[in-house]
């Protein structure tokens, strides 16, 4: 549905010129250019909710406004439902994106119009009759729970309604794709909540693919089939959100999600954490387990198989959509050869284990 092939996009950066002293200018100037994508490469199959994760400036919003081409990608391939995007004329890419629906962050509504001519306005302007227009801006303000705010304007709503009548507007033109930038980052968590609920329920009721950006992990366990972890302009890192949240792969990943779950060990054990083992020492070790794991008694039967004492850190258990995850950070006590044991013992039943250092014991 939304292909991105070898996409890059780099800013010339113009006006430079600096009035500052030489020596101060040499410091103080920036690049001239500013890599933002760098050969991205990103399939979003259809009626999938895929979301796009990273840290300020990583180049999330230059990414999402290469797909409707509100921003040209410097070079590579964009294709959203069988269509180049890149090949098509200004009347073409008009015409095209009536089938790409964007929602923004400050939902970017006409504050002289009501709620029921900003969602009426995409229609007129592709040129609907007034009983056409009514008859697909009605049903919308239903789907969006504004069927009683029609007459009222932008002022008069709350954020979340504010975003209620952007997705309506988004949806006028019944397009196939819908991009949300950072649509929840203005609200409360509650009102994202509920957001976040009626995008699932336009994906489920409508087919509609979703690509979405954002800086923030609850977005991505609560709707997401599959994320992206952007660093620098490249994507560092893709899996389905159920394999991100138990085990990422790379160091960012890993610290988006112990930041989400604030998961981390004692700071006073992090201080004495050795990165190698040696004679007397035992590892601290990050579990994650899905599935069957959740409900089974695995750290006594460790504890009696393999002979080693857990101490218990921390542990939470959170659900990802269906899914159900185990996370907790323990201490393995025992010898050198009990301990190895136990973590192939884990991982044999399907925990995903990452030792995070390791620290002296103190007999
Ligand atoms: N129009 C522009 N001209 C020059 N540089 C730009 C332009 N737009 C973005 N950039 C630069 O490109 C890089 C990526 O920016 P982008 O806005 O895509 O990041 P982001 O991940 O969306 O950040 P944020 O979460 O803060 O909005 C940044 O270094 C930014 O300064």
């Amino acid at each position: 549905m939304i292909t991105l092939s070898n996409v890059s996009k780099t800013y010339h950066l113009t006006g430079t010129k600096s009035r500052l002293p030489f020596a101060a200018r040499r410091r103080d100037t920036p690049p001239r250019t500013i890599e933002a994508l760098k050969s991205v490469d990103l399939h979003v199959p259809q009626g999938s909710i895929h979301g796009v994760i990273g840290l300020s400036g990583a180049g999330k919003s230059t990414l999402i406004r290469c797909v409707n081409l509100l921003e040209r990608p410097s070079s590579g391939s964009v294709v959203v439902d069988g269509q180049e995007m890149t090949d098509l004329s200004a009347t073409e890419l008009n015409q095209a994106r009536h089938r790409i629906g964007m929602i923004f962050q400050h939902f970017n509504l006409l504050t002289t119009r009501n709620v029921f001519d900003n969602v009426a306005l995409p229609l007129e302007l592709m040129g609907l009759k007034r009983g056409a227009i009514r008859e697909r801006v009605l049903p919308l303000l239903e789907l969006t729970g504004l069927a009683d705010k029609a007459r009222q304007f932008p002022a008069q709503l709350s954020g979340g309604q504010k975003q209620r009548v952007a997705i309506a507007r988004a949806l006028a033109s019944e397009p196939r794709v819908l991009l949300c930038d950072e649509a929840t980052s203005a609200l409360d968590p509650q009102t994202t909540g509920s957001i976040l609920t009626l995008l699932r329920e336009i994906n489920q009721k409508l087919g509609l693919t979703i690509l979405l950006i954002t800086h923030e992990m609850e977005v991505v366990k609560s709707i997401c089939h599959r994320v992206s972890l952007i660093s620098d302009g490249e994507l560092v890192e893709e899996a389905e959100v159920g394999d991100f949240f138990t085990a990422p792969r790379t160091r960012l990943g890993r610290e988006f999600l112990n930041d989400f779950l604030q998961l981390e060990p004692p700071k006073a054990l992090v201080e004495r954490l050795e990165e190698e083992p040696g004679e007397h020492t035992h590892p601290v070790v990050r579990l994650a387990f899905s599935g069957d794991a959740v409900s089974t008694p695995l750290i006594s039967r460790l504890a009696r198989e393999c002979g080693v004492d857990v101490s218990i850190l921390q542990a939470k258990v959170e659900s990802i959509q269906e899914r159900t995850l185990g996370l907790m950070i323990a201490e393995l006590l025992g010898s050198p050869e009990q301990t190895c044991r136990a973590i192939d013992y884990l991982e044999t039943h399907d925990l995903h284990v990452e030792v995070l250092g390791h620290v002296q014991r103190d007999d």
